[in-house]
């Protein structure tokens, strides 16, 4: 396994680090006056038309020919000689194995949510990318990773895969009964782990400093789960164990006598895809080494895939206030970076005990124990009645609403046996920051920063883990609250889409049916993970929900409708049948 668990090498992933990761025709070019592109992720996304040697020592043969300051002009002149459009490395590709009529629509009672299934469906066409042959035959000429299989991509300018996206992607691809086209993405994940020792946050060359959440062990479960391939994840099993110490060797810190894991980033300098953006931040800080920490703090909100919010930001005080330079997010020890762990943990050993490895069994569930105590000693709070993101700066709890403060209950990190009275605890904390009072779905978090995971965005992922979490602890309580948080967000994503035609990357808490804003780019539509969320939600509860009156509450809603409606049925068919009575006996 090359380069296993050693990230510091990765930015050699392509042979092409100089040109895409770092250095001075980066730096030039990214952070030219007047810039060259409006998005910045622009530049880094095109492909050589030479080699990186012959574009560098061209490069600098150009800076002198200009004195160390090329104008604008110069730079786009050379940008057009030397580069290909972004996107030129890929293909559109129709997947093999998609379905005209997958069976989840027969799920569906309302003829309009059926309808909107089918559009949903026809998506993942249209999201379908394959990369050219040459990518794999001339690697250095690209900034894009290169994997074996097609992918699904999330859509918009992120036209190459995203680590945590694909989870909810893979498992909306399942419900869709494209097994193949799900099989070949998780095993480009598997390849990659084998070439590179770790997943990158995406699939280009510049993510090489960090992941994201790690949920490759969990999209091995959803393929199991729909295919019974066993084999499958017993012969995943070495890949998903470097995965797992992937993190655990390189993201570790010691808290109250607990090894738990923080999100954090292994390179240096600014984020190439925002690299303007970063240095523009970058100038509050005096020295080199300053600006150096908070780079590597924005990537590693990046790793959280929560880039960025109020929930990386330790001010002064210790509070949540404050901007971009307050990030500290590797001194914040994450609720649901160890909830997956754990959960990793438990999987791994249950895909050994399919094989018959009892000593590895043995030795996961000792894993998962230990991180399950550290969960329940550090982040559980029993005055808050939830578990709480921790302050190694401060030494305390952030007492501040983030979706993940409930992950735990998704991924089943707590004693099963206290389901009841966390039930309760939640069902509190969830009254007492009214989370349930927000008409287009529950909020990232409470603070209104317009970074793009604070409120009011709210993320297709995070509904996901507060309802199925929330199903999970099984109290009539909380399966209400989680059917009800469900059809919400169908319902809200269903107006927005009869409106706009657009799936959103994120939506507007404070409004039904309306997409997000904020953060440092444009709201993105396609939107691979809201289409993979809506599209087990309408698997799962599409019998129960229909498109009929605003808000939540569908179910029961319905339930009343069909009461309703039959009893008017009957009422009209009995004072029908009394007139024609009369009329045929006159
Ligand atoms: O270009 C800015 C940032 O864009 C990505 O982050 C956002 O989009 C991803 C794809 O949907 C998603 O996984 C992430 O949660 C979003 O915040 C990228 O992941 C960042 O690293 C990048 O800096």
């Amino acid at each position: 396994m090359a380069n296993a668990v050693n990230p510091s090498n990765n930015h050699k992933m392509n042979g092409n680090g100089e040109i895409y990761c770092t250095g001075n025709l980066l730096h030039t070019i990214q952070t030219a006056n007047p810039k060259l592109f409006s998005d910045s992720k622009t530049f880094v996304d095109m492909k050589l038309n030479n080699s990186p040697d012959k574009t560098l020592a061209d490069f600098e043969a150009l800076m002198q020919a200009k004195n160390q300051t090329p104008t604008s002009e110069d730079l786009k002149k050379f940008v057009d000689e030397y580069f290909s459009p972004k996107g030129t490395e890929l293909e559109a590709w129709t997947p093999t194995d998609w379905k005209e009529n997958p069976s989840f629509l027969d799920l569906i009672s309302d003829p309009d949510l059926k309808q909107w299934g089918a559009e949903l469906n026809n998506i993942w066409k249209i999201l379908g990318r394959k990369m050219k042959d040459e990518v794999s035959k001339n690697p250095e000429y690209y900034s894009i990773i290169p994997v074996p299989n097609p992918v699904i991509i999330p859509g918009g300018r992120f036209i190459e895969f995203y680590y945590w996206d694909s989870y909810w992607i893979i498992r909306g691809l399942l419900y869709s009964q494209m097994h193949t086209t799900a099989r070949g993405m998780i095993q480009n994940f598997l390849s990659i782990v084998n070439r590179f020792g770790f997943i990158p946050n995406g699939g280009r060359v510049y993510y090489h400093g960090r992941s994201q959440p790690p949920l490759l062990t969990g999209m091995v479960k959803s393929y199991v789960d729909f295919t019974n391939d066993d084999k499958f994840a017993i012969d995943a099993l070495d890949t998903l164990e470097h995965e797992f110490e992937f993190f655990t060797n390189n993201h570790s810190v010691t808290v109250k006598n607990h090894t738990l894991c923080v999100y954090r980033d292994s390179s240096a300098g600014p984020r190439p895809e925002s690299y303007r953006e970063d240095v523009e931040t970058g100038e509050e800080f005096a020295t080199e080494e300053e600006k150096e920490l908070h780079w590597s703090e924005l990537k590693a909100a990046a790793e959280s895939g929560m880039d960025f919010s109020s929930r990386w930001f330790i001010s002064k005080d210790g509070t949540n206030d404050g901007n971009l330079t307050n990030l500290a997010t590797s001194s914040i020890v994450p609720v649901d970076l160890n909830a997956l762990l754990y959960w990793n943990a438990k999987l791994i050993a249950e895909f050994h005990s399919k094989a018959g490895n009892i000593k590895k069994v043995t030795e996961y569930e000792t894993k998962a124990e230990k991180i399950l105590q550290g969960i329940q000693e550090v982040l559980w709070n029993e005055e808050a009645g939830v578990w709480l993101d921790y302050d190694m700066k401060n030494e305390k709890p952030r007492d501040y609403f983030v979706p993940t403060n409930l992950s735990p209950l998704w991924v089943k990190a707590y004693n099963i046996s206290e389901s009841e009275k966390i039930s309760a605890s939640i069902m509190a904390y969830i009254e007492k920051n009214k989370l349930d009072t927000f008409p287009g779905g529950v909020p990232n978090t409470l603070s209104y920063t317009n970074e793009q995971w604070d409120a009011p965005n709210v993320w297709a992922p995070m509904q996901y883990i507060l309802v199925e979490g929330l199903n999970n602890l099984n109290t009539p309580e909380a399966k209400n609250m989680s059917m009800k948080w469900a059809t919400k967000w169908v319902k809200s994503n269903f107006k927005a889409f009869s409106k706009d035609r657009h799936m959103y990357e994120k939506y507007n808490a404070d409004q039904f049916g309306v997409g997000g804003g904020g953060g440092e780019y444009e709201v993105q539509t396609g939107f691979g993970w809201s289409n993979g969320v809506i599209i087990e939600w309408l698997s799962k509860h599409g019998r129960d929900i229909s498109t009929g009156a605003a808000g939540g509450g569908g179910a029961a809603a319905t339930r009343v409708m069909s009461v309703v409606g039959v009893a008017a049925v009957t009422i009209v068919a009995l004072i029908a049948g009394r007139f024609l009575w009369q009329s045929w006996f006159k």
